[in-house]
This record gives structure tokens, C-alpha cells and sequence, in this order.
């Protein structure tokens, strides 16, 4: 991306923020509240286009393409709030995932037992390590385990860039290494950007750092670096978190 910024009325929410990232590569976006890092994610997601700037994907030029054409084009992504249905089972939320359907459509739709899509969301939940939780309802699972089927559910369509907006967040210190540890089983055909508050997560998950505040980008660095840097630690240690 180049050049990119998002204004809403006077705020500028992004500022001017450039960075390519390499197919494979793990990507994390730290920063405090308000920093922008959802507001950059919705840009790349295209939630609602930047107000200036280019983003390009593969070498294509996807800055004022709507979100499902993005999707198409190999963007998969979760929000901070939950989008998993809640009255259905493990399974049924990845056959729903992978016939890309709403829910109100699945009561017509109810997989028969060699459908492929089915096939697809066992081996989806054998994945994220959820294979033994088929059949409960999403309102009967941990806060780690919905953050298993979210991933689950992002990865359905088969991106090729995925992007995790806070997958740690009110995870209990027991889920952590759990959801750090299928972070980095992904394979590296797939492309990742993660936002993270939480450095115990994100250094680990990344190859590479990107810190913002105020809308923009003030350290770009490897995850051995990110704690001592003196900006890194003004933002943290300074109150700014
Ligand atoms: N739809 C919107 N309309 C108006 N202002 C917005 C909108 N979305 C975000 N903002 C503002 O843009 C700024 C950046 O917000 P953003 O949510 O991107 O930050 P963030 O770094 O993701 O913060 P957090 O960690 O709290 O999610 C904030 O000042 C926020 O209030």
C-alpha cells in the first residue's frame, strides 16, 4: 500500500501510511487505542476505501473494490466482534463458512453426509484443532475456542492473505498459547496481517512489526527490536496504551 490515509470529517484517522508485505510474510500491527489499525485494516479489507492512497494486491490495483471483490481476489479476515452464529454447531458454522451462505439460508440448505463442503469444514475444525467439538453450539464454547472457529471460519474461502483483528483480545492467559501456537502452524502459502495489542502474541507470531500512532507509522521493525525500541517503549511504558 502507498500513500495510504483515511479522513473521517476533520480526523485523520490514517495518515500517509506505506508498507508492502511480502507473500507469506507475518505481518503485525501494534499500536494504542485509536492508533488506526482498524481503520488501515478496513481500508485493505475494504470495508470503506481510503481517502487517499493506493492498495494493490498481487500486483492488482484493489483500492476502490468492494469488499466481497476483494474476497474473491483472496482476502479472508475476522472482526473484534464475533460475526460466528451462535444457535449453530461447530460444524454447521464451517459448512456455512464454506458455502459462503447466511444463515437463514442453511435451514433449506442442510448438507447431505457426502457433501464436499462438509468434508471441507472437518478438515476446517480438524485445523484449528476443534474436531472433537463438532457438534456444540457456539454459545457452549470458550472465548478460545470461538477465537479457533473465527480463524476457522476466515480461513473457509481459502485466502490468500488472512487478516486477524485482535484474536487475542479477552483471551484468558491459559487460551494464549493456544491461539499463538495455530498462528504458526499456518502455512506460509498463506499470507498474514494480524492487529495485536498483545506483545506476548504478536512478537512471536510475526516476522515483522509495524508500530502506529496518531494514524501513522513511527517503527517498522523485526520483533527482536520491537521491545527495546525507545518509541516502542515511549508508546507503551509512557501511559499512551
Ligand atoms: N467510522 C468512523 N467514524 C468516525 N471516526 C472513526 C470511525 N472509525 C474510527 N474512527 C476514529 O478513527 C481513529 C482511529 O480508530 P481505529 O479504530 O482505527 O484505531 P485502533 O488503532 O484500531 O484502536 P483500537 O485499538 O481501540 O481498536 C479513532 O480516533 C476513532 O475514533
Amino acid at each position: 500500500m502507498t500513500g495510504v490515509s483515511r479522513r473521517f470529517g476533520a480526523l485523520q484517522a490514517v495518515r500517509d501510511v506505506s508498507f508492502d508485505v511480502m507473500p507469506g510474510e507475518r505481518r503485525a500491527v501494534l499500536g494504542p487505542n485509536g492508533a488506526g489499525k482498524t481503520t488501515l485494516f478496513n481500508t485493505i479489507c475494504g470495508d470503506f476505501p481510503p481517502t487517499a492512497g493506493r492498495i494493490e494486491l498481487f500486483g492488482a490495483d484493489i483500492t476502490r473494490l468492494k469488499p466481497h471483490q476483494r474476497t474473491r481476489l483472496g482476502i479472508g479476515r475476522t472482526y473484534q466482534t464475533s460475526l460466528l452464529f451462535n444457535g449453530l454447531s461447530v460444524l454447521d458454522n464451517l459448512f456455512v463458512a464454506v458455502r459462503g451462505l447466511r444463515p437463514r439460508r442453511f435451514s433449506f440448505l442442510r448438507p447431505g453426509r457426502d457433501d464436499p463442503s462438509l468434508a471441507q469444514a472437518r478438515a476446517l475444525a480438524d485445523r484449528m484443532r476443534l474436531s472433537h467439538l463438532l457438534g456444540v453450539e457456539v454459545v457452549n464454547l470458550s472465548h478460545g475456542q470461538r477465537r479457533q472457529l473465527e480463524v476457522g471460519m476466515a480461513l473457509a474461502g481459502d485466502p490468500r492473505v488472512l487478516m486477524l483483528d485482535e484474536p487475542a483480545a479477552g483471551l484468558s492467559p491459559g487460551d494464549r498459547p493456544e491461539l499463538l501456537r495455530l498462528l504458526r502452524e499456518l502455512p506460509r502459502t498463506l499470507t498474514l496481517i494480524l492487529i495485536e495489542h498483545d506483545m506476548d502474541i504478536a512478537l512471536p507470531a510475526a516476522d515483522i512489526v509495524t508500530v502506529m500512532k496518531d494514524g501513522e507509522v513511527v517503527v517498522e521493525a523485526t520483533p527482536d527490536r520491537i521491545e527495546d525500541d525507545p518509541v516502542v517503549q515511549a508508546i507503551y511504558l509512557g501511559g499512551g496504551h
